[in-house]
Order: C-alpha cells, then structure tokens, then sequence
C-alpha cells in the first residue's frame, strides 16, 4: 500500500468528526450514523478523560465504530492508542506531542495516515520532516472538551505557517461550530475538526449538514 497524496489528504480532512463514548448525548453509535449519513469525511475515535473505556471494552465499541465508517467508506482513524490502531487495522493514527514521536509511529503504521498536533511553528517542521500527513492546530477558539488545551490562538498558527511556505495538510480544532469555521480556510487550513458541535447535538444529522453548508460542501 501506497502514502496517500496530500491532495487526497486535504479532502479527507474537511469535516474531520472525533469521539469518544465520554463526548456523546446519544449513543456513540447513534451520533456517528448521524454524521455518516450527514457527509463527514473523516471519523477519529478518540477514547481519553473522564470515564473512557479501556482495554476489551474500548476496542470493541472501536471495532462497532470503525465497522459504521466502512460502510461509508470514510477513514477510521485511532487517537492515541497506536496498538489499538494496529489490531483494528485502522487507517490512521493521531498522536499528540506527548505521545511516542511520529517517526517512531510511522515505522509501525507504514502507510496508513499520521496525524500530528502542532502548537507552534517549530512542532509543525518537525511534524513535516517526521513524515505526517497532516497536522491539528488549535485549539482556535475556546473549547470545554480538552480540560489540558494549549492557548486559544485563534487561526494566527496557521496563517505564520502558511506565511512560511508550509504546505503541509492542516485540521484547525477547538471550540469549532458552523458559525466560527469558515476562518478556518481563509487563513490555509484544509478542514476543521469537532467533538462538540457533533457528539453533542441533540440532532448529529442536522449539526453535520449545517457545518457543511457553512463550509460550501455539497453533502
Ligand atoms: C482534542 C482537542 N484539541 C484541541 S481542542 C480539542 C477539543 C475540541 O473539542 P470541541 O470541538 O468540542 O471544542
Ligand atoms: C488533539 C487533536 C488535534 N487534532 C486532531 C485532528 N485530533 C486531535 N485529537
Ligand atoms: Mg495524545
């Protein structure tokens, strides 16, 4: 299997969905049927904080997840728990600056995607030099989601980034909603990514199709 390009990369990120059973109103199974059916293009399983499930658990609320994304035909990607990423057979992996570094995570995944969060310019040159396919900046606005997020940048990251010829996919992330998103693509990014917005929404179908509207997709 081959890298995929960055121009497939920057379509897939769009409308990047990511959750966790701990995010969702409804079922986790429920609220990701509704973002499926409503045109996300990628899904993150994120299982972290608060009462996340772990071990046996994890994996096969994982596996119900990953099965829902296949059927749609839209990327499955682990946060984290690259092991995990592994036994599902994921098509990605996203790992934070805290986690195992990307070039040791990209000899075990190979080809398949590796997302890397980047708070500054330095974290993005090493996330491009490392070999990632895409980076996560944010958080842009205020978010209650993520207790331990970085300083609220607004789109200022990726503007110096792609003030310095950087061109490497970008998801913005933090507090987004159909209302904030658009600043998102003025200032270079690629897609933005939601917990909230989605997972939280007492109608994930409507939610989903408001925030592609707001971003010109046709669903
Ligand atoms: C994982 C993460 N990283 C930076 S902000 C954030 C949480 C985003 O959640 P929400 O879309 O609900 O603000
Ligand atoms: C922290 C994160 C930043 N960006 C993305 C895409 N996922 C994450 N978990
Ligand atoms: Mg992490």
């Amino acid at each position: 299997m081959e890298r995929y390009s960055a121009e497939k990369i920057k379509q897939l990120l769009k409308l990047y969905f990511i959750m966790g059973s701990n995010n969702s109103k409804l079922s986790p199974e429920e609220v990701l049927t509704q973002a499926l059916k409503g045109g996300i293009t990628i899904f993150q399983y994120r299982e972290k904080g608060e009462n996340a499930l772990s071990g046996k658990e994890k994996m096969e609320l994982g596996k119900r997840l990953q099965q829902l994304c296949k059927e749609f035909s839209v990327p499955f990607i682990v946060n984290d728990d690259i092991d995990l990423a592994l036994e599902l057979d994921a098509d990605g992996v996203h790992i934070g600056q805290d986690d195992e570094t990307a070039e040791a995570v990209r000899a075990k995944i190979g080809a398949k995607i590796l997302g890397v969060s980047a708070h500054s310019l330095e974290e993005v040159e090493l996330a491009v030099r490392a070999g990632a396919d895409y980076v996560g900046i944010g958080p842009i606005y205020h978010t209650n989601t993520k207790k331990d997020a970085k300083e609220v940048r607004g789109t200022a990251l990726i503007t110096d980034v792609r003030r310095q010829d950087v061109t490497i996919p970008i998801v913005g992330i933090g507090g987004i909603t159909a209302a904030n998103a658009a600043p998102v693509f003025h200032a270079g990014g690629d897609g933005v990514a939601v917990i909230s917005e989605i997972s939280g929404a007492n109608q994930p179908y409507a939610n989903t199709q408001s925030l592609l509207n707001a971003l010109n997709i046709e669903a």
